[in-house]
């Protein structure tokens, strides 16, 4: 373990915006902090970096205590890179300067060893005499990269980093970074409200709602596993169906029956969370929805189901079917769908 936060509460203006919250990571692992827009992930990684004090709790980096009741290492010690959404580089220095700052105390040609195998690093050896405005977005961002990867950081932290790109730069990008993270064992934590971005480079995803932590997990497991409701309906396309359970561990719905993820000490009435792949159309079925809207998306067709009870569901298919046509569904065999408690 290169990380150790626990149970760290913070308020602002009496708001709560921090709760008990904590997670752990592995030494050379990538991890996103997700969430909507205001739930706390730039709180929480600023409080890492030191530049915010959290009330209560406590963050050791490799072994060092660098915050708790009684301590506050300042950030500049804390041994941890940042890279902040505008790149921050800085506009006087070429390229090879701005990489070279965290390192000026280093011998001249250790500096410029290390410089060069960065910019080679982020493919853009021949930038060094460059200015940084004559570089696109994305390739300054890569720079605020290697400038924060000089050092040797034991931590790096990513804010946003790629918010101000287009999105296909974005997916791109952010694939390319966590390539980067991983060939320099760096390990790092990234703050976005993007899950593409989060699931394109991610080891571990914290997924925060309203200050508080709901599951800290691999990206399969948070998509396939959802932990809360939240996470459910934050991760990836689905809806909401109610649903009764069965004796066996099934769950009975207005499509059909299916094995689901119960929640504990379950009980009356569930609400289940069904995804695209969870539906198939079925040719022999009774019809029990109408299509109200299809839209066309690269491959196939993304439609919206309304189910003859009024509920609602989303469903990915190859072939095209007009609005207001009918269609039978049932559940694949293999879905498995997560279940909550109303
Ligand atoms: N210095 C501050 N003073 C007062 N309130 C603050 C301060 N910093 C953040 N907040 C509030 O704390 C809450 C969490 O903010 P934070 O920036 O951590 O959220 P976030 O999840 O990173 O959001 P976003 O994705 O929009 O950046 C918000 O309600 C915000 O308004």
């Amino acid at each position: 373990m290169i990380l150790d936060v626990a149970k760290l509460n913070l308020s602002f203006g009496g708001k709560r915006v921090l709760n008990d919250f904590g997670f752990t990571l592995e030494e050379g692992e990538t991890a996103c902090l997700l969430g909507h827009s205001g739930c706390g992930k730039t709180t929480a990684l600023r409080c890492i970096a030191g530049f915010e004090t959290a009330a209560s709790g406590s963050i050791a980096l490799n072994g060092r205590t660098l915050f708790s009741g009684s301590l506050n290492v300042p950030p500049h010690q804390r041994r941890i890179g940042m890279v902040f959404q505008d790149y921050a580089l800085f506009p006087h220095l070429n390229i090879a300067a701005n990489v070279a700052f965290g390192i000026a105390k280093q011998p001249a040609a250790e500096r410029k060893r290390r410089v060069d195998e960065l910019l080679a690093l982020i493919g853009l050896p021949d930038y060094g005499k460059h200015y940084p405005h004559q570089l696109s977005g994305g390739q300054q961002q890569r720079v605020a990269l290697a400038r924060a990867l000089a050092p040797r950081p034991d931590l790096i932290l990513l804010d946003e980093p790629f918010s101000s790109l287009d999105a296909d730069l974005r997916t791109r990008l952010s694939q390319e970074v966590g390539k980067l993270l991983k060939q320099e064992r760096t390990s790092a934590i990234l703050v976005t409200h993007d899950q593409h971005e989060a699931f394109a480079m991610a080891d571990k995803i914290g997924m925060m709602a309203d200050g508080t932590l709901h599951q800290w997990d691999d990206p399969q497991t948070l998509y396939r596993r959802p932990a809360t409701p939240a996470v459910a309906a934050f991760v990836g396309q689905g809806a909401w169906l109610t649903a009764t359970a069965d004796a066996d561990g099934s769950v009975q719905t207005a499509i059909g029956r299916t094995a689901a993820l119960l929640p504990e000490n379950h009980h009356g009435t569930l609400r289940l969370r069904v995804r695209p792949e969870h539906l198939r159309a079925d040719p022999n079925g009774k019809t029990n929805a109408r299509v109200a809207e299809c839209a066309f998306t690269c491959g196939g067709f993304q439609y919206t189901l309304q189910l003859d009870n009024g509920e609602t569901l989303h469903w990915l298919d190859g072939s095209h079917r007009t609005p207001d046509s009918r269609i039978a569904l049932r559940f694949a065999d293999t879905a498995c769908p997560a279940a909550f408690h109303n």
